[in-house]
């Protein structure tokens, strides 16, 4: 079977990370776990959410694709992929729009995209900010990403992934379940053709 990848994409607390899990425990993929130089949020566990680096351990590594993201790196491995697909033919992983757009790139006819976005009128800013207290961020880190040009960056879709990304809105989760379920099942159909 060829082998595929999710991209899960979006803005700061867009729910990228929720959205990944849900599919993962509901459609039993692999997380690709990625590398990041940042200190770990409570409950998050090293070689589970991310492996947590520090600045001379990340330079080490082999990435397909690395980026800068408000004060820390981040970076996904070939490994990591080849990792994920010896439990399964389609993996998951969480990237900023940037990174989509790298696998986008590189994997082309292997990936799939979802973007997902959140739209509550003029409070969506609000929403945001919302989600990540919600969260437990630090709120001096939450209002540096929410200035970040990366965040900026990844309110909108990129050009190049509009064709190929399918947008999900995450307004409320039992919507956005139902949403990705839709799209599950479209990929599933299109796997076993
Ligand atoms: N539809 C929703 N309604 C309310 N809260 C939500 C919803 N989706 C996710 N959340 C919550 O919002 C917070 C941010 O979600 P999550 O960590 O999944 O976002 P993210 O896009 O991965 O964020 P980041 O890019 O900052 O890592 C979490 O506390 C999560 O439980
Ligand atoms: N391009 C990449 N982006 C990544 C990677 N791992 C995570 N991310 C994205 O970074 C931001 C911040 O994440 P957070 O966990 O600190 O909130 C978010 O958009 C993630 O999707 C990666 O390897 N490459």
């Amino acid at each position: 079977m060829k082998k595929m990848v999710l991209v899960i994409t979006g803005a700061a607390g867009s729910g990228k990370t929720t959205i990944c899990k849900y599919i993962c425990a509901k459609y039993h993929l692999p997380k690709v776990v990625t590398h990041t130089t940042r200190a770990p949020r409570q409950g998050e566990h090293d070689g589970i959410d991310y492996y947590f680096e520090s600045d001379a351990s990340f330079a080490q590594k082999h990435f397909l694709e690395s980026v800068h993201y408000s004060g820390a790196q981040y970076g996904s491995s070939i490994e990591g992929l080849e990792a994920a697909w010896q439990t399964a033919p389609l993996a998951c992983i969480v990237l900023d729009t940037k990174g989509a757009l790298a696998y986008q790139r590189a994997l082309s006819d292997q990936v799939l995209t979802i973007y997902l976005t959140v739209d509550v009128g003029k409070d969506s800013a609000a929403a945001l900010r919302k989600r990540m207290e919600a969260r437990g961020d630090d709120p001096e880190k939450i209002a540096k990403r929410m200035q970040s040009a990366e965040n900026k960056r990844d309110q909108q879709i990129p050009q190049e992934l509009m064709g190929h990304a399918t947008i999900i809105k995450n307004n409320d989760l039992p919507t956005a379940h139902r949403d990705v379920d839709a799209f599950m099942a479209t990929v599933i159909a299109k796997l076993k053709s």
